[in-house]
């Protein structure tokens, strides 16, 4: 694989083949993938599954122990070092006696150019508690301003660790709002999470990871139908359940009065038939969430090899 996208010169962010093992644990495993700017990427995957590494290198934290790792088609140093890649972790250094625009402030001082001070922090959503002192913010207000001190630079490519964590439900609304608009002007964004409707909501794409290795690889539909296919209910009276659990792509048939349900692994096909072939009317298609499909793909017993190449 080539750290190319089609069209548009190199990847936002590219790996190709890259290995990190930390002693006799391999952290990730041969994972290859082409982020293209501009995307909202969701990365996911249970506890240890090499979520962490894979930031890491992308960040320049950590060298693979094989394979290669671009950011805008150079070195992840080198792009630090250019302003063009920020972070926000899960923790970090902030220093509990100085206020959030003193903070702001000083580590604006480090970047030339910054974003000015004020923008940065109406972005995001602490321009009202600018005079407070850091020790005395709560948790979700200490990440946002994380979350503005990593848009001082303007980055082409932001990496959030688990972003929203102890923010509240309006806190995140704003959050993802932000992210969405810059994303529109271009800006790349990853982001790893345990929050799977924040992936399912906000993410363009979704990337599971599993041992090391990428198990699934789309858009938050696709990820859901692949694992676990839909559920179809119309009504329709004096259904034929027998003819209907032999159309192709249907599991499961149940007939509750004027009411069917189906579950179908080819939920089109199953819908297109019943709109055509059937005076069915009233018809609804729901997913399985993303929490089953997480369940699916991450859980021990899953043949990842099943899934390979599906999406990705
Ligand atoms: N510095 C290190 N030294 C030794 N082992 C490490 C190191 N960093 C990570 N690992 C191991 O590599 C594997 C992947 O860890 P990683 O932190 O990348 O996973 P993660 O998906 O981010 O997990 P979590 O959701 O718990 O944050 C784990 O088995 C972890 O113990």
């Amino acid at each position: 694989m080539t750290n190319e996208t089609d069209s548009q010169g190199p990847a936002a962010v590219g790996l190709a083949d890259v290995t990190k093992r930390f002693g006799t644990v391999t952290a990730v495993d041969r994972m290859s993938l082409a982020i293209r700017p501009g995307e909202v990427v969701a990365l996911l995957g249970p506890n240890g599954a090499g979520k962490t590494s894979t930031i890491d290198m992308i960040l320049g934290l950590q060298e693979p122990t094989a394979g290669t790792v671009d950011v805008y088609g150079i070195a992840p140093r080198k792009a630090v070092a250019l302003g063009a890649v920020s972070a926000v972790m899960q923790t970090g250094g902030l220093l509990k006696e100085y206020t959030v625009s003193e903070t702001v402030e000083l580590t604006a001082s480090l970047f030339t150019p910054a974003r000015p001070v004020g923008e940065v922090l109406e972005r995001a959503g602490i321009a009202d508690i600018r005079d407070r002192r850091v020790g005395k913010c709560s948790g979700g207000q200490q990440q946002r301003l994380r979350f503005a001190l990593a848009l001082l630079p303007d980055p082409d490519l932001l990496i959030l660790d688990e972003p929203t964590t102890g923010m509240d439900v309006e806190g995140r609304r704003d959050f993802w709002t932000a992210i969405r608009e810059d994303s529109q002007r271009g800006r790349t964004t990853i982001f790893a999470t345990h929050y799977l409707e924040e992936a399912d909501a906000y993410a363009d794409r979704i990337v599971f990871m599993r041992k090391g290795r990428i198990v699934a690889d789309g858009t938050a539909a696709e990820v859901k139908s692949m694992s676990a296919g839909r559920t179809l209910r119309a009504t329709l009276p004096g259904a034929d359940q027998r003819r209907l659990a032999s159309i192709p792509g249907v599991d499961s048939v149940d007939v509750r009065g004027d009411s069917v349900l189906i579950h179908a692994a080819d939920a089109d096909a199953a819908a297109r038939y019943l709109l055509t072939e059937t005076p069915a009317c009233d018809l609804e298609i729901t997913s399985r969430n993303l929490e089953d499909a997480f369940v699916a793909l991450t859980s021990d017993d899953t043949d990842t090899s099943a899934y390979e190449g599906v999406l990705a």
